[in-house]
């Protein structure tokens, strides 16, 4: 196990012995709801003109941060029930505390709605989430009439000077470092005086599912957004309307368990998965098909099924980076070598995934090199050994894969997974030994 940056564990590191499987696989299983998802519906709630209610949220980590933050700033956030949630939302006000822990979603969500807020609006969060990048983000509110205190210009932490309004207007902003900086602005904008027009200018913004869920979740809202012309988005000034919302079980967590059906053989059902999902459900099966899996969306959810084949595969994984740390640890156990390009912003996840999934592949005997926006993955045999998270949840995901047919692959803080899926040790657990 390395070390990347410098971190300072928050809580005791719980080592882990990825399970090996003996079968194949066979569960359905029934997983918390999307981080994006649930994300979205809390902050569009909290600037809401009414009650929202949140149906099979997330409760990780992440998603009790973003919650914590929006209820630091004055919004009533009810999380007592897991099935519901419940946001009336209040005024917001300064001074307040907000922190980011390593959530993507709350240090590039909440900025942009503490500019509405009166008063000092602070955030701050992990060491990792120090080196997350900001600066485009910090920039465009400067320039949309926001005041902030950035000792690091690009980074955590910072403060924003709320004054209770935003000017708002055009904003030229290079979101290729991550798709959330756009998503941020345009999740508050229907509440700033002249809405927005946010024009990405710079290499290609990755994640477009993801921005394709904030434009779909506005106009579900009631705001009024085009983002007909590439690289443009216009939200025009206007209410949010509070609403219910159906939160989608969460596909990039799913996505481990998919990845076990492929492994062993097996079958792994989701349940719940809904007829029309905002989640990029045809791209994943389009990259699970080419790896040799089959997947199906039939009544009892959606369905993966191992083949007994695993192949390697060239692919851009620019639409669905989250997903890089487990289709690498799927082309080391293939037949045929892989290349994934476009995602040289995953360097700027809760770690440097590239450079993480190199090291630690490389570690237990496999053939990872980095490229300069991706891997290139040649399969030859594992052995077991340490294998290190560097407090990334997707890394433990990783490792877990490679376990399923690897022996004493030992995961050194299985509790990184919280961020996500407090309960992913044992639903994998459960998966593995078929009592889920
Ligand atoms: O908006 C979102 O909910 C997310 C957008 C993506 O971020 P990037 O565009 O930084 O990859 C994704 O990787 C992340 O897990 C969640
Ligand atoms: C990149 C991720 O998270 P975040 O929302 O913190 O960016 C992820 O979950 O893979």
């Amino acid at each position: 196990m390395g070390t990347v940056g410098n971190l300072t564990a928050t809580r005791a590191p719980q080592p882990w012995t990825a399970p090996k499987a003996t079968d194949p696989v066979a569960a359905t299983l029934r997983l918390p709801g999307s981080k994006s998802l649930t994300a979205r519906a809390l902050v569009l709630s909290a600037l809401a003109g009414g009650p929202s209610t949140l149906t099979r949220p997330l409760r990780a980590r992440d998603t009790e941060l973003m919650a914590g933050g929006l209820r630091a700033m004055g919004a009533h956030v009810s999380t007592s029930d897991d099935q519901q949630w419940l946001v009336r939302p209040h005024r917001l006000v300064g001074p307040a505390h907000v922190d980011v822990g390593l959530a993507g979603t709350v240090m590039r969500f909440v900025p942009p709605a503490a500019g509405l807020a009166e008063g000092r609006i602070t955030f701050d969060g992990d060491p990792q989430a120090r080196s997350r990048p900001l600066g485009p983000l910090i920039g465009a509110l400067r320039s949309l009439g926001v005041r902030i205190d950035a000792p690091g210009s690009g980074s955590l932490p910072l403060a924003v000077l709320g004054s209770g309004r935003v000017t708002g207007g055009e904003v030229v902003i290079d979101a290729s470092a991550s798709s959330q900086l756009v998503s941020g602005l345009l999740l508050a904008a229907p509440r700033f005086d002249r809405g927005v027009v946010v024009r990405h200018v710079g290499p290609p913004v990755p994640s477009a599912p993801h921005l394709r869920m904030t434009t779909r979740m506005l106009r579900a809202a009631g705001a009024a957004v085009d983002d007909t012309t590439p690289d443009v988005w216009v939200v025009e000034p206007g209410p949010l309307t509070g609403r219910g919302w159906e939160i989608e079980p969460d596909l990039s967590g799913a996505v481990p368990f998919f990845a076990a059906a492929l492994v062993t053989g097996g079958q792994v059902t989701l349940g719940g998965w809904p007829h029309s999902s905002a989640q990029p459900v045809d791209r994943l099966r389009e990259l699970l098909h080419a790896m040799g899996g089959e997947v199906a969306v039939t009544t009892d959810g959606l369905t993966v099924r191992g083949t007994g084949r695993l192949h390697g595969l060239d692919a851009d994984l620019s639409d669905v980076s989250e997903l890089t740390p487990v289709l690498t640890a799927l082309a080391v156990l293939a037949d045929s070598p892989s290349r994934f390009t476009g995602v040289a912003h995953i360097r700027g996840h809760e770690t440097d995934r590239l450079s993480a999934l190199a090291r630690e592949f490389t570690a237990i005997g496999a053939n990872v090199t980095e490229l300069v926006d991706g891997l290139e993955i040649r399969p030859q045999p594992l052995r077991g050994g340490a294998f290190g998270t560097y407090h990334d949840h997707r890394m433990a995901h990783a490792a877990a894969v490679a376990g399923l047919v690897v022996d004493g692959i030992e995961v050194d803080d299985i509790g990184c997974t919280a961020k996500t899926m407090p309960d992913f040790a044992a639903l994998w657990s459960a998966m593995v030994t078929g009592s889920s």
